[in-house]
């Protein structure tokens, strides 16, 4: 349970009384995620939920994931929406952090996805970055290039506590990357981490988009890569070419990918394997014994990033390559 920051019914009321959402009727900590301390609400409205944003979240970066919410949601996008308080802000403090309060999504996250979800995955995705092309406030990645380097340089040192040759492993990979990684590729908006427990489904169909809270400016097709990572493989760290073709062409059917973005998708894989292995690490080596959260394992990007690294052509993941 992703639980860091408690709040008390006391601290809540007074943060509620600054809101048109009614009575608090019960509140509980949500029992998923990892980086925020969520919380829903019910009230004599509407469910709501709470979010006190914890370490990874800079608080003068809410004004962009925040109105993101909102501009794709005027876009006609199914995401939650941040909701004001009485003074027009959407944002307050509870318990000394960051908070927000967000609408209810209906729906569900899927635990066993089928190619045909993956394909409304990457539709959804395309849709996404065509309605945030004119969102006007900019966040570039702090989790790109520079971000890997600082984690590693944190968690480096110890990596091979993990895994005997992780280091000189992981170290070789960062500079092969800095020397390779692509500069000129279509840039926007991305989600960047669009993993299963991000996507709601109600029966087959998606039914919304949530945790906008990595969302950042940057090659719009590393965002496909890190939903390949997340998506496309099997419990058992083999890629399921299916799911990865209905990601591709559910994403070409609305944005298609150039030339070159498409030649890009193996190392931008690799990119995206390197980054959630290295917040894994981190978060490994340091969340303390008793936070309310299940740690994700790093080596199953490792395994996920060995696999790109393999990879020689784009066809390899389902893309139909036009002749
Ligand atoms: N707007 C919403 N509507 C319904 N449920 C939500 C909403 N926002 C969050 N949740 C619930 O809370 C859980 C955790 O939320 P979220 O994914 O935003 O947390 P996180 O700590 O940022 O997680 P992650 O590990 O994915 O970064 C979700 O899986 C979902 O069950
Ligand atoms: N989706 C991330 C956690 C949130 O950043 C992971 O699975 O590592």
């Amino acid at each position: 349970m992703a639980v860091y920051t408690d709040i008390s019914e006391t601290d809540l009321r007074a943060f509620l009384a600054q809101y048109d959402v009614g009575e608090l009727t019960s509140y509980k900590g949500i029992a998923e995620g990892v980086e925020n301390s969520n919380f829903l609400l019910h009230t004599t409205r509407d469910p709501l939920i709470l979010t006190l944003y914890e370490k990874r979240v800079d608080a003068g970066d809410l004004p962009f994931f925040l109105g993101l919410m909102q501009h794709l949601a005027e876009k006609g996008l199914s995401c939650p929406l941040p909701l004001p308080r009485h003074d027009g802000r959407l944002t307050g403090e509870l318990s000394g952090r960051p908070a927000a309060l967000i609408s209810f999504l209906e729906g569900m996250w899927l635990r066993k996805p089928e190619a045909a979800h993956c394909g409304q995955v990457g539709r959804a995705l395309a849709e996404l970055h065509l309605a945030a092309q004119d969102f006007s406030i900019r966040r570039p990645n702090a989790l790109s290039l520079d971000g890997w380097l600082d984690l590693w340089a944190k968690a480096g040192p110890r990596a091979d506590e993990v895994q005997e040759g992780l280091q000189a492993e992981i170290s070789d990979e960062l500079d092969h990357l800095s020397g390779h990684w692509p500069k000129d590729l279509p840039t926007g908006v991305i989600h960047a981490d669009l993993f299963q427990d991000n996507v709601f489904f109600l029966g087959d169909r998606l039914s919304g988009l949530i945790d906008f809270y990595f969302a950042c400016n940057d090659m719009l097709a590393y965002d496909v890569a890190i939903c390949l990572n997340a998506w496309c493989f099997q419990p058992d760290g083999s890629y399921n070419f299916a799911k990865g073709a209905a990601l591709l062409a559910g994403y070409q059917s609305v944005r298609p990918l150039s030339a070159n973005e498409q030649a890009a998708l193996p190392i931008l894989a690799r990119g995206s394997a390197l980054r959630f292995f290295l917040t894994r690490l981190y978060d490994w080596q340091t969340t303390p014994e008793g936070a309310l959260v299940v740690k994700k394992d790093p080596l199953e990007y490792l395994r996920k990033l060995r696999f790109h690294r393999a990879i020689v052509s784009p066809s390899e993941y389902g893309l139909e390559i036009a002749s």
